[in-house]
């Protein structure tokens, strides 16, 4: 069996160094190199394949030193705004072979919660996202939430749907959430939590609830590993790993 070399950037902080540990335990895997801030990158230790959790201002730098490098990029860093996802598109365009996928949740859970919530959207006149995390988390709303408010404005826009029902007309503290594609979205940080979140749809007479957690972060890793297997099969730019799972 042929062996991929992997190397970790962001490898001090707390996804980055579980990565480490489950590269080193993966059949087939080689750790080569660990980056983290202010290492100079250069060939990247001889990778074939960079993992990439950092900080949502470094990420869209490193991703593209490794496509110039002609490294295929796993990356699970929030923050990447339809700009810096059209700026990696024109340069994925240079460099036709190398593949990125860039995961706002490697929990086959989180993975299952957005696709059943994009699903329910179409049937539901309320719907809101609240998402729970750790309170050391820089970014807020999640970049799960930010996504599965996409999914869900996206099918309610398909259904007819018009913005969902609320009557408030003052709300000087922001009391009502942020709005992500017409989703109210509530963000809590909380000492002990590490990554959970609640989609709630409600019509008349009735309520879902579609509730995801991760208590622990080695429940990112299964999801990592089989995008660190997969994506030197999937050239260009991927978003969400529900499209290597066939979800
Ligand atoms: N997609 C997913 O499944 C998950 C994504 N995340 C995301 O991953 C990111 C990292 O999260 P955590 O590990 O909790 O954060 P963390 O703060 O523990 O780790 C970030 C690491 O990046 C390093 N870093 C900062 N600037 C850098 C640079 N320019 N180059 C290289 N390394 C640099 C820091 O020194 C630190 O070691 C966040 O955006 C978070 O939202 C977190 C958990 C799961
Ligand atoms: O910072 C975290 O911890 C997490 N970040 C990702 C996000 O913003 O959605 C994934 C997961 O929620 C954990």
């Amino acid at each position: 069996m042929s062996v991929t070399k992997v190397s970790v950037i962001g490898a001090s902080g707390r996804m980055g160094s579980e990565a480490c540990r489950a590269v080193e335990a993966a059949d087939g895997l080689e750790l080569v190199g660990r980056f983290d801030m202010g290492d100079e990158l250069g060939d990247l230790a001889g990778a074939d394949v960079v993992v990439e959790f950092s900080v949502p201002d470094a990420s869209a730098a490193n991703v593209a030193h490794c496509v110039d490098q002609g490294v295929h990029v796993v990356v699970g860093t929030t923050g990447w705004s339809e700009g810096k996802l059209a700026d990696l598109r024109r340069r994925l365009d240079q460099h036709p072979d190398v593949g990125v996928l860039i995961a706002p949740n490697f929990a086959i859970g989180a993975v299952l919660m957005m696709a059943f919530a994009e699903k329910a959207a179409a049937f539901y006149e309320s719907a809101e996202v609240i998402e729970l995390h750790h309170p050391d988390k820089v970014d807020a709303p999640s970049g799960t939430a930010a996504r599965t408010a996409e999914l869900m404005g996206a099918a309610r826009e398909k259904a007819g749907l018009g913005t969902v029902p609320d009557a408030t007309t003052s709300d000087p503290d922001g009391a009502r959430g942020a709005r992500a594609h017409g989703i109210p979205v509530h963000s809590v940080r909380l000492r002990g939590l590490v990554a959970h979140q609640e989609v709630l749809f409600g019509a008349t007479g009735e309520m879902l609830t579609i509730r995801h957690d991760s208590f622990d972060r080695v429940s990112f890793m299964p999801g990592v590993i089989a995008a660190v297997r997969k994506v030197k099969e999937h050239p260009g730019l991927t978003v969400g790993l529900e499209h290597y799972l066939g979800i």
